[in-house]
Parts: C-alpha cells; sequence; structure tokens
C-alpha cells in the first residue's frame, strides 16, 4: 500500500475509534445513565481544564455540577460522584461490614508512590500494610519578642513535620530549630499541591522525572525539582535507618521508630519489606502527617485572633482547667474541655485538609464505577452544606455546643456523621489520634495561663501577646483550589504574627 493510502487508513481507524469511544461512554457505558456535562461524560479533558487549567476548581465546579443535574453526576467518563451527606457511610465502609473498597489508581498514580499505603489501589494488600503501620498510631520555642513578624505558618509545618519525621524515621535535626522553620518541605508541599491534577492527567511525568538527574529536573520546572528532591531525601533517610538496621553493631531498641519496628517485625512479608516500597509509606507519613495538620492550626490561630470572644472562651476554659502555668498537659483533661474542642472542630471542618473527591471501587462488582455503588464523595463540600451547617463559612465553635441545665456549654453530637475531615471507613487516616494530640496540645501551650493572648485578651502572667501581621483572610486562609490539599492564595509563608510584649 502506497503512503497516502496508509495515511488516510490510519485517520479513518482513528476516527472509528473515537467515534466508538464517545458512542460507547456516552450512551453504553454501565454509568451512561448518569447525568452530567457530555465533555465530561466522554472525555477526560473536560476534567483537565477544571482541575488543571483552573488550578484546581473543579471541587466548585462540581458543587454547581450538582445544582444542575441532581445528586449523582457524572465527572468524567468513569468517576460517579454523589452528593447526599447521609449515603457517606455507604461509600466509606469499615472493616466491620465485610464489604472491600479499593482506591482507583487515576488518582493515587499521581503522587509517585504507588507502593505506599496511601496508594495501594487493592483492598487485601492495602489491609496487610496499614495493620503494620497502626501500632505506631493508635492511642496510646519559646517565641521571642524581637519585633520581627513570626512565620507561624512555617512554624506549624515545621513542628508538624519534626513530629512526623522523629516518629517515622527518628530524626532529630529539628525544623523547629532553625531560624527560618527550614521553610523547604513547606514549599515542597505547597508545589505538590498545585501540580497534584496535572500528574493524575499524565502521571508519565513524574515517573519519567524520577528516573532523571535532579538539577535537569529543577532546571525544567523547579517545582517539580522540590518534590522529587523531597522524594530522593526520605529515599536516603530510609535507606540510612536500613544500613544502621542491618549493620552488626545495631542494638535493637537503640533507635524506635516506625521503620526500625517494620524492619523488625516479623508480621509484613519480606517483600513489603523492601526499600522501594518503605520510602513510599515515608513519604505518606510525612506530606499527609505535616500540611494536613498545619494548615488546620493555621485556620485555628486566624480565627482565634480575629474573633476575641471564640479566645477569651478559650483562655479561660484553660485556666478553669489548668491554672498551673508550669504543670505539664495531660491530654485526657484538654479533651474534656468542651469549648477547646468544638474550636478544633471547627478548625478541622473549616481547613479541610484534604478537600479532593476521593474515589471508593466496589472489587466485588465487574463494573469499575457503578452509581450508588463504588463513587466517590467530597468531603469539602458536605463540611459546606448550608443545611447541615448554620453559615457554614463562618467560623463558629457553636456549630458543635448545646449548654447543660446549669448553662455550661456541652458538646452535642448531632453533627457528628457529618465530621469528616479524616475521612471514615478502612481507608481513613492513619494519623487521626496523633493530629489530635497535636492540636490539642499545640493549643494549649499557646493559650494557656503564662502563655499568649491578643491585644484584647491580655492576662497576669502571660509572656506577651499575638496580632496577625500581613495575614488575611482571603490570601492566606480562604480555599481557592483543590490540589489533594487546599491551594490558597498566598501559600509561600502562610500566617505571620507580630511576638508583642503585654502593655
Ligand atoms: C488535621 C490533620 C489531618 C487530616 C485532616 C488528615 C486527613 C486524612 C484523610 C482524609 C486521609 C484519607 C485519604 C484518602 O482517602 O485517600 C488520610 C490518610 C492518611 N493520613 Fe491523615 N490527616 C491528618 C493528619 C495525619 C497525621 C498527623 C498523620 C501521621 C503522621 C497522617 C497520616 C496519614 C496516612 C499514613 C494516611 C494513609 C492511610 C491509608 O491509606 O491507609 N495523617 N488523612
Amino acid at each position: 500500500m502506497n503512503q497516502p493510502a496508509t495515511f488516510v487508513l490510519f485517520v479513518l481507524s482513528l476516527l472509528t475509534y473515537l467515534l466508538s469511544l464517545f458512542v460507547y461512554r456516552l450512551w453504553l457505558s454501565p454509568v451512561a445513565h448518569v447525568p452530567g456535562p457530555v465533555l465530561a461524560k466522554t472525555t477526560y479533558w473536560y476534567e483537565f481544564y477544571w482541575d488543571v487549567v483552573q488550578t484546581g476548581r473543579y471541587t466548585f465546579h462540581i458543587e454547581e455540577l450538582h445544582k444542575q443535574y441532581g445528586p449523582i453526576i457524572r465527572l468524567n467518563p468513569h468517576e460517579v460522584h454523589i452528593n447526599d451527606p447521609d449515603f457517606y457511610d455507604e461509600v466509606y465502609v469499615g472493616a466491620a461490614s465485610g464489604k472491600k473498597r479499593n482506591k482507583w489508581a487515576w488518582l493515587v498514580d499521581s503522587f509517585g508512590i504507588p507502593d505506599s499505603t496511601f496508594s495501594t489501589v487493592d483492598h487485601d494488600v492495602h489491609r496487610i500494610r496499614r495493620a503494620a503501620l497502626n501500632p505506631f498510631f493508635s492511642k496510646a520555642k519559646e517565641f521571642k519578642t524581637t519585633g520581627e513578624p513570626m512565620l507561624l505558618g512555617l512554624a506549624f509545618t515545621a513542628v508538624s513535620n519534626d513530629i512526623a519525621s522523629s516518629y517515622a524515621f527518628d530524626k532529630k535535626d529539628f525544623r523547629v530549630d532553625a531560624s527560618d522553620f527550614a521553610p523547604d518541605f513547606h514549599r515542597a508541599s505547597g508545589k505538590v499541591a498545585k501540580q497534584s491534577h496535572l500528574m493524575k492527567q499524565f502521571p508519565w511525568i513524574l515517573k519519567l522525572s524520577q528516573k532523571m538527574p535532579d538539577r535537569w529536573i529543577t532546571s525544567m520546572d523547579p517545582d517539580l525539582g522540590a518534590y522529587i528532591g523531597l522524594q530522593r531525601d526520605l529515599q536516603r533517610q530510609t535507606k540510612e535507618i536500613e544500613t544502621t538496621y542491618n549493620s552488626r553493631d545495631y542494638k535493637p531498641r537503640e533507635s524506635t521508630s516506625i521503620f526500625h519496628e517494620i524492619l523488625a517485625s516479623s508480621y509484613l512479608p519480606e517483600s513489603e519489606r523492601r526499600h522501594s516500597r518503605l520510602w513510599q509509606d515515608g513519604q505518606t507519613i510525612l506530606i499527609a502527617g505535616t500540611i494536613t495538620t498545619a494548615s488546620t492550626f493555621s485556620n485555628l490561630l486566624f480565627f482565634l485572633l480575629t474573633q476575641s470572644e471564640t479566645l477569651r472562651h478559650v483562655r479561660d476554659e484553660l485556666s478553669s482547667a489548668i491554672p498551673d502555668e508550669i504543670a505539664p498537659l495531660n491530654l485526657t483533661t484538654l479533651e474534656n474541655l468542651p469549648f477547646l474542642t468544638a474550636c478544633l472542630m471547627e478548625a478541622l471542618r473549616y481547613s479541610n485538609g484534604v478537600c479532593t473527591r476521593l474515589q471508593r471501587i466496589d472489587p466485588d462488582k465487574p463494573i469499575i464505577f457503578h452509581a450508588r455503588k463504588d463513587s466517590n464523595m467530597t468531603t469539602m463540600l458536605i463540611h459546606r452544606n448550608p443545611l447541615i451547617y448554620k453559615e457554614p463559612m463562618t467560623f463558629n465553635p457553636v456549630h458543635w455546643l448545646t449548654t447543660d441545665a446549669a448553662g455550661k456549654p456541652i458538646l452535642h453530637h448531632k453533627l457528628d456523621r457529618y465530621f469528616l475531615p479524616f475521612t471514615k471507613g478502612t481507608r481513613a487516616c492513619l494519623g487521626i489520634n496523633l493530629a489530635w494530640a497535636e492540636l490539642y496540645l499545640l493549643t494549649a501551650m499557646m493559650f494557656r495561663p503564662g502563655g499568649y493572648g491578643s491585644k484584647i485578651d491580655q492576662r497576669e502572667g502571660d509572656k506577651g501577646y499575638l496580632g496577625l501581621f500581613e495575614t488575611t483572610y482571603e490570601k492566606d486562609i480562604e480555599i481557592v483550589g483543590d490540589g489533594t490539599t487546599p491551594i490558597v492564595r498566598e501559600p509561600k509563608v502562610g500566617v505571620r504574627v507580630l511576638v508583642k510584649e503585654c502593655e
């Protein structure tokens, strides 16, 4: 056959394929009956436009699509999204239900850690990997008044990162000790957020970059370079642990980190203890455990410093429960403070640490996605639902409170089933207890007697007071995009405060 004829045949075959795909996706696919825009039903470019070109705006657009098409809609050729808060428990089932839930490789492959517990697609493999990590997460700086703004957004990232990395890697060079809070992790994770949707659409970019030298990637794309740099650093740290563990001088229990324990564990099969998998779990723990907690705390601090009545209430409660300025903080005491707990719940609801749609697939069905069976939901849309939360865009701890017969605030628990920052089921957050503990302890350390107040709330014995510095709701708090974690307009340094002497 001559060349022009071959070309015509190729074009005709391609057109026939595309037309068949269009017809299949629009009319014949198992989810064909689920309403949605034709472009979303037939191509992934619709999602690409809203997620990548519009930098994570699909989540917000999905809200609009639900208004137009109803509670169950098609997001792309395969994915169904449900906007029915009462259906949440059906999708995000726990182990006791006996039902299985796989994740979708389309999303989880976008982080370049396919063998981590977080990115594990298969339900059964996930159970094995998760069981090895579970035991480590079961319940079980002084600020100087220098006149310089304190980069609290970076400080929170530093604290949560230090906690996660000492837990995971027994790391002892702490970011909080650095004068600038060693901001590279904060920046790299901000970049991960911005790029996650692009990597979802084109996972080969990440796979190819992982094989390239650092300076090549950084010169082509500094953001991607920062992410790959982070991955290489984690690979190095994991390798160090493995080398120490395998050395002749290693004394068990000398270093205790999740990975030392995992290497010693007879529970995980040898294949699951390989280096190429372990560092990927290290990344999950570090990223999942850092930016989520830090952004929750930034939100909390912003609202406490802009709502003087709320801060006064928190400080009153803390000073009644722990009047002694130097008494060690007791987590159980803090957990029993209703107003403080309501503030933390509100910060978790408002900050939406993971704000993207989280797919769950029932592997026992032949169809990948099938409306009302294997689907996904977006917690942020539930957390902002005005039918559940009165004035959802207002930070208001009263969402969670009522009063007892004596007029004291108590938690009412009526909205607990719609409180989903850590999602639910077998794939729910592994670090829930750690995150809660960090939030309670950090808040109490900051605002307890002998701590810090605000300009309006200065008390005897305070070390000083905090005032926001060049920090605004629009710039530092408002979620303007979904990059799996929230995207804010100015993520570079986050919330800043001035620490001042009491007046
Ligand atoms: C406010 C803080 C936090 C929030 C809002 C949060 C939220 C979440 C959510 C929603 C998921 C599920 C993601 C999915 O379905 O794909 C998740 C998973 C996970 N989180 Fe958290 N998280 C927080 C803190 C932490 C901390 C402190 C750690 C540990 C240091 C941690 C470790 C993990 C891990 C390892 C997973 C994957 C679990 C699995 O796939 O089995 N998280 N987190």
